[in-house]
């Protein structure tokens, strides 16, 4: 069991992924993107520490780890133009729009601001995907990689809790999958009270809350199963 609220719920690993949403240099580095478009990203280094102590965790209780990256192709093709609303929301758009001299840099694939921070790289068996929206369910492969093993529960760590990991994990509802939130893995885009409005509604409506320190409760123990 991994406790949780609104109550404890009951995990094996062989059926679990540990998703992890967008911990690239645009969410998580100063000079960042979310930095540049003025967020404050002060909490992005506790969430790194924490996800480092997740992934040897989950990794040894012989959980799938899924590395999720967004963003778009150099000319910003899968970004859409003014007839898709992610050009008139995304505001890392609305930021290069603003800034010209950063056109090209930001959330494009090749730039550093879409590489995964340093201190969180990928190891053999974990598995990368990439996204051009906010949840990690649309246009990707996720579904499928999940089915294909079996795969029923997420939990999630990363960043932004309001924006990419709670669409993902509404999407994970609809399509009958179960989903925790590690919140102390997990940092907002935006004041601090949508970080609270995140975790209430994911707690209330979507899915379960849960802790790095739950987390290596009940999993730092386990050996890889058969
Ligand atoms: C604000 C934002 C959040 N992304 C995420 N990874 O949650 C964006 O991509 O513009």
């Amino acid at each position: 069991m991994l406790p949780a609220r609104p109550e404890p719920i009951p995990v094996d690993p062989r059926s679990t992924a540990v998703i992890v949403i967008d911990m690239q240099n645009a969410y998580a580095s100063p000079g960042g993107y979310l930095d540049l478009a003025g967020f404050d990203i002060s909490g992005a280094a506790a969430v790194i520490e924490q996800i480092q102590a997740v992934l040897p965790v989950a990794r040894a209780a012989g959980m799938q780890v899924i590395f999720f990256q967004n963003g778009w192709d150099d000319q910003y093709v899968e970004a859409g133009g003014p007839g898709s609303p992610n050009w008139w929301k995304s505001n890392a758009l609305k930021t290069m729009r603003a800034r010209p001299e950063l056109q090209g840099k930001l959330l494009a694939r090749g730039q550093w601001d879409y590489e995964l921070v340093d201190a969180l790289r990928p190891e053999p068996g974990d598995i990368c995907l990439h996204k051009t929206r906010y949840s990690g369910f649309f246009n990707s492969q996720l579904d499928s990689v999940l089915r294909a093993r079996g795969i029923r529960h997420l939990v999630f760590v990363g960043i932004a809790t309001n924006v990419c990991v709670e669409s993902t994990l509404r999407d994970g509802f609809m399509l009958e999958y179960f989903g925790t939130v590690l919140e102390d893995a997990t940092h907002q885009a935006g004041p601090d009270f949508v970080q609270k409005a995140a975790l209430f509604n994911i707690e209330t409506f979507f899915g379960w809350v849960s802790t790095v320190a739950d987390f290596k409760g009940a999993f730092g123990q386990l050996a890889p199963t058969a």
